[in-house]
């Protein structure tokens, strides 16, 4: 794995995104250590301001062999999609969250999320999104977040 593959190189318009300085040590389960033998991952804006991560399933994701676990799977699509929402404005937890497992995911392969925000109603904030290397889907997910009161987003620090 190079480090180019985690990054932007080739991609025009889009921006590194700063996710620890919107919302602090609540991605440290996912995305916080970026040597380590989990999960290696970059946070970018694209051309149309939409939130799009770069993941390196490591070694210690492992499901099906050679495979990324589905939890582990499942655990990329609910910090991305719901820092997506948060990235577009709202403070959110998850609610609910819907994935397909299209294709088995190989480990050590950096592959893309793409997210996008497609509804919000009241405190619903609607999200999809999924994992693709090239052509291949490897997972596709429908996110629902819920926006916190502000009393329980104080209480939450
Ligand atoms: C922080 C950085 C990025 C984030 C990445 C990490 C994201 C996460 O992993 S967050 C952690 C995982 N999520 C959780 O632990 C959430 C736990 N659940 C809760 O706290 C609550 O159930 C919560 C806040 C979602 C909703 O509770 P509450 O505030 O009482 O809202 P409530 O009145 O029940 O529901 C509000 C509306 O949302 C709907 N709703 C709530 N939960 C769901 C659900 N799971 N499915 C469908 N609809 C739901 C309700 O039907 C209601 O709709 P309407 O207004 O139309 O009647």
């Amino acid at each position: 794995m190079t480090d180019i593959q985690l990054n932007m190189d080739g991609e025009p318009g889009w921006e590194p995104f700063d996710a620890p300085a919107l919302v602090g040590a609540s991605l440290r389960f996912v995305s916080g250590d970026r040597t380590g033998n989990r999960f290696r991952m970059r946070y970018f804006r694209n051309a149309s301001g939409e939130l799009v991560a770069r993941v390196w399933f490591g070694p210690e994701t492992e499901g099906p062999p050679g495979h990324a676990h589905g939890g582990s799977i499942a655990a990329v699509l609910d910090e991305v999609l719901g820092l997506a929402a948060w990235a577009a404005g709202y403070p959110i937890v998850v609610g609910n969250l819907n994935i397909h497992f299209r294709h088995l995911l190989p480990l050590q392969t950096v592959v893309q999320v793409d997210s996008e925000v497609v509804a919000a109603a009241g405190r619903k904030i609607s999200v999809r999104g999924r994992i693709v290397l090239g052509d291949r889907i490897f997972a596709e997910a429908d996110c629902l977040c819920i926006t916190l009161p502000e009393e329980q987003r104080r209480q939450l620090g």
